[in-house]
């Protein structure tokens, strides 16, 4: 059987303070029913995506988008189709949203989203909804204070929320001693925290998650981790990228894309390169190397979920 293939334009339509987001639920009667969703539909023919985002919200919704971001496409296969779901960030609408098809609509809290049943296709949409555009890997830094000093920086004026602390030089007590109170600093600042190493890590310090090597990552042969833990990887190519899909990872970094002092001899994926990689994974990814934060909208325009990077946010 050739199975059809569906082009579907969704929204995240996210609230000014960015804590909530709105979900529909989709009819009883039609394809995936009674399932919740991001407000959407098929592509008409010749429509772009965000043409097709723009007539759907306002047949489904009744709002004008104003201001939207790619966000993440995710290619699904359903027993009856391939689809594929071209979701955008709306940051700004004009119009009161209601359920202009007799649909329930609802503005729920990013952390609760993963309390409603959404289609098959949609869980790494939620990954890429909760996740920020920015995360932060600690740089080695010997020196206690200023190692706090820096990473409090980061929370308070960079607000980074979404951190990992990698620490190579440092042994194992030594590692849980900062993690838990890098734990704590993140915690005050809304942060997540993720450990770079073992996952039995965790039941010393009971952080958002784990982030694994390439290799940790290419030696596993299932997830580690329960769901609700946060599970990232390092990757570097396709057969990484295809590895952490299938052991469940929720997110990855993609590096390097620029050659980099920590990393001089890695040939660089440069911005073609990474963007094919991309629309090939299963999941949210973080451009690596070299990376500033001027570079996270590039990122985003080419599929990735945004910025990982050391130096940028260590000062
Ligand atoms: N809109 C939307 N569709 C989704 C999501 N997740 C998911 O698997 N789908 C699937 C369900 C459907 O098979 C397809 C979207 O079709 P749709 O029923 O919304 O299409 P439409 O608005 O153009 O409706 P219609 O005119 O065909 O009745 O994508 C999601 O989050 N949002
Ligand atoms: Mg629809």
């Amino acid at each position: 059987m050739v199975k059809r293939r569906v082009h579907v334009a969704a929204a995240a339509i996210v609230s000014e303070d960015t804590t909530q987001v709105l979900i529909a639920r989709r009819p009883s009667n039609v394809d995936q029913g009674g399932l919740w969703e991001f407000p959407g539909g098929k592509l008409a023919p010749y429509e772009t995506g965000f043409e097709a985002l723009k007539r759907e919200l306002h047949e489904e919704l009744g709002v004008e988008i104003q201001r939207a971001q790619p966000l993440i496409r995710v290619n699904h296969e359903y027993p009856d189709k391939h689809i594929l779901l071209d979701v955008w960030q709306v940051h700004a609408f004009a119009g009161e949203p209601f359920g202009r098809e007799g649909q329930a609509v609802r503005w729920v809290d990013k952390n609760d989203l993963f309390n409603y049943p959404f289609p098959a296709a949609n869980l790494p949409i939620l990954r890429a909804v909760i996740l920020p555009t920015e995360c932060l890997i600690t740089a080695e830094e010997e020196d206690e204070e200023v190692f706090f000093t820096k990473l409090e920086r980061a929370l308070v004026e960079d607000k980074v929320r979404l951190v990992q602390l990698r620490a190579k030089q440092l042994d194992r007590d030594a590692y849980l001693a900062r993690a838990e109170r890098a734990l704590t600093l993140c915690r005050q600042h809304g942060a997540r925290l993720l450990l770079n190493g073992e996952p039995e890590l965790l039941d010393k310090v009971d952080a958002d998650g784990i982030h694994l090597t390439s290799e940790r990552l290419m030696s596993l042969e299932r997830r580690p981790l329960a769901q609700g833990k946060w599970q990232s990887a390092s990757t570097h190519n396709s057969e990484q990228l295809e590895q952490a899909a299938r052991i469940g990872c929720d997110f990855v970094t993609l590096s390097p894309l620029r050659t980099t002092p920590t990393h001089p001899d890695a040939a660089p994926l440069g911005w073609h390169d990474f963007q094919q990689l991309v629309e090939t994974a299963a999941m949210p990814v973080f451009a690596l190397g070299g990376m500033t934060r001027f570079d996270a909208n590039h990122a985003r325009a080419v599929g990735a979920q945004g910025i990982a990077s050391i130096r940028d946010f260590w000062k």
